[in-house]
Formats: C-alpha cells, structure tokens, sequence
C-alpha cells in the first residue's frame, strides 16, 4: 500500500488538467409546454460567461475530490452527491477499465443553485476533462444521452457557446453570431429550488421565441433580448423578494436590460461596455457587500 506521503509525490509527478465550468446564462427562458413525465418544455436563448468555478482532474491511487472556492463551503457536507461526482461515476461506467482512478479539484466561484447552472458546467466539465485525462472519449450521441441524465443544463453546458436550446435543454442550435456582452452577474445568495419555481409557474403555454433571421450588431440583439422573457423570473419573484430589488440596483447603476437567469435568483444585467460593468460591479458591491456582484464578457461564438 502507498503512504500519503508516495501518493502526493504519485499526483505531484503525473500531469494536471484544468478545465473551465462557465456560468450558464439564459438571456430568454420561455415555457412552451410540459411533457407527460413533467418536465417542461423551453426555448432559450443561451450564452455562457468568461466566469465559473475552475476544475483540476490528475491521476490517483485512489479516487479523491476536494473543494475550494468563496462557494465551496455550501456544498462540503454533500455526502457524496456532488454533480461532479455523478458524472465520473457515469462516465467511468461507460468507459471501462481505461477510467483509472482520479483527483478532483473543485474550486467553486459560482453561488449554489442559483440559475446560472453551476452544478451542470461543473458536470459537464468533468466530462470533458476526464476524457482528456483517461485518453478516450464516447461517440456525440452517447455522450449527449450521458449529459442529459445528469440534468437538463448539462447537454448545453457541454457546447459552453452561444445557442438556442429547445426541448427541455436537450435540442441544440449554435448561435455563432451572438455578440459578446458586457455584463454583471448580481445574485442575494438566497437559494431557489428549480423545481419550485416550475412548480408555481401560472402558464405552461406561453409564447415560442421568435428570433429575427438577421439580427446584426449588438444593438439589435438587445433589442430581440429586450423583447423576449423569462417566464420563471414572475415565480421565482414571488419566493424571492430580492430579485426586484436586485434587478432595480442594476437598472440604478446604468444596466441597459436587466433579466433573471433559469430559475434564479442570479440577475444580469448588460452594460454598454466592460469598464461600465466594472465600475457598477464595485459600486454594487460597496452597497451590498454580503450579496454576490461579478462582471465578466460573455464568450465570444466564433462568428
Ligand atoms: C431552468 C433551467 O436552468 C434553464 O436553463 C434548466 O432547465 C434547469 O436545468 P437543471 O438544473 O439541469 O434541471 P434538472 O436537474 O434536470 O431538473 C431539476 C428539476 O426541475 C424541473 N424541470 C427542469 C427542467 C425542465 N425543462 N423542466 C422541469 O420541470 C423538474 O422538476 C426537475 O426535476
Ligand atoms: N458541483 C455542484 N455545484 C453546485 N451545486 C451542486 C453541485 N453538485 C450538486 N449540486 C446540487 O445541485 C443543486 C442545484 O445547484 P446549481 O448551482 O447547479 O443550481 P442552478 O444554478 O439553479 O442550476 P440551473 O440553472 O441548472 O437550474 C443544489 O441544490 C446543489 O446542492
């Protein structure tokens, strides 16, 4: 058997992965039915931030995960049930003998179930770095289906680009085109529970998202933004008086469209360029130090 001190020389000598798990951001989120299992069905304009929790994966003797972070605290008493931790598990299984034992590292930046789909990027970068860690990867199809099982969110989180989602998350479109966005992430840390929040939802059948063909500039997709909803956001309201109070802080310090992201509570809003975000970031931040204000650009879809 290896002492502690062989496996740290073990991990030390054997290469690293890191791996990005950007905040998932839903600019529109519209509920256009519900399937008969329950769960509803969405179209949703989707971008992703140059922001997220960070992700090491290196070779072990033995399976290990550690968590880090201003977030990781909330989720250390987990007992096991971490995203992270479901997607080795299935994707070990998928992949066989070639899955050797691993050290994960996660440092969690992002507020906990707060809509930004902080558990599903985690989830699905786990996916990615493991099979760049083990040498291997499964066929698209296959991998997708694995992603879907880990949550709804997972499948986009797996693209982390611009793109419309449809179905319950599952059916993908790129959207090369979106620009890149100036914006602020601002959340109470009040948790919302996903399942709630649908739960409470008035209307199942509301409205498809209609997108112009040739939306040009950044103008006019925030104009189509502008245009477009987020039904969860009336729900998600009533149980979080905060998310009014937050989106009028953004409004107050020059966001030029403020929406709820998922099924919240975390808000954005867009601002004209990154230095306005900025500036509104620290300004947010010296009036609410206890609530969560992070600016970031959206990722560029290579257009
Ligand atoms: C609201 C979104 O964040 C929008 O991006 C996602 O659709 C939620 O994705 P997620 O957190 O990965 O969701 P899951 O873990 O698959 O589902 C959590 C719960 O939310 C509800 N749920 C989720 C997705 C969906 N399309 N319809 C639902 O009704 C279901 O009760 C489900 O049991
Ligand atoms: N790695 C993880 N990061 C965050 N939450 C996790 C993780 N693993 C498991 N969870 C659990 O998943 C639940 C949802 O957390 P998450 O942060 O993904 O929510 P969310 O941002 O609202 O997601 P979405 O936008 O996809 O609905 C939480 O109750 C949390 O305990």
């Amino acid at each position: 058997m290896m002492s502690s001190e062989n496996r740290s020389d073990f991990s030390a000598s054997c290469s690293s992965i890191s791996e990005e798990a950007r905040a998932k951001i839903n600019l529109a989120l519209h509920v256009t039915g519900q399937r008969p299992d329950g769960y509803h069905l969405l179209d949703m304009l989707v971008t992703f931030a140059d922001h997220g929790d960070r992700l090491d994966f290196m070779p072990s003797p033995t399976d290990e995960f550690t968590l880090s972070g201003r977030f990781g605290e909330t989720l250390a008493g987990d007992g096991g049930t971490n995203l992270v931790l479901k997607a080795r598990d299935l994707l070990r299984e998928a992949i066989g003998p070639l899955a050797f034992p691993v050290r994960i590292q996660l440092e969690k930046n992002l507020p906990v179930a707060s809509g930004i789909g902080g558990g599903s990027a985690d989830a699905a970068a786990t996916l990615r770095g493991l099979m760049r860690l083990w040498g291997t990867s499964l066929p698209e199809e296959a991998l997708a289906a694995l992603a879907l099982k880990l949550g709804a969110d997972v499948p986009m989180c797996l693209a982390s680009r611009p793109l419309i989602a449809r179905g319950i998350g599952e059916k993908i479109e790129p959207v090369p085109e979106l620009p890149v966005l100036a914006m602020v992430l601002a959340n109470p840390l009040k948790g919302v529970s996903t399942p709630e929040v649908f739960r409470r939802l008035a209307t199942k059948n509301n409205p498809t998202l209609r997108l112009a063909p040739s939306l040009r500039g950044t103008a006019d997709w925030l104009a189509a933004i502008g245009a477009a909803r987020n039904d969860l956001e009336p729900p998600a309201g009533e149980m979080v008086p905060e998310i009014a109070v937050i989106s009028a802080m953004l409004q107050a310090h020059g966001a030029l469209l403020t929406r709820m992201s998922g099924s919240g509570a975390t808000c954005f809003g867009i601002f004209a360029t990154m230095a306005a975000a900025e500036d509104a970031a620290a300004a947010l931040h010296d009036e609410r130090s206890d609530w969560y204000f992070q600016a970031t650009e959206t990722v560029s879809g290579g257009a």
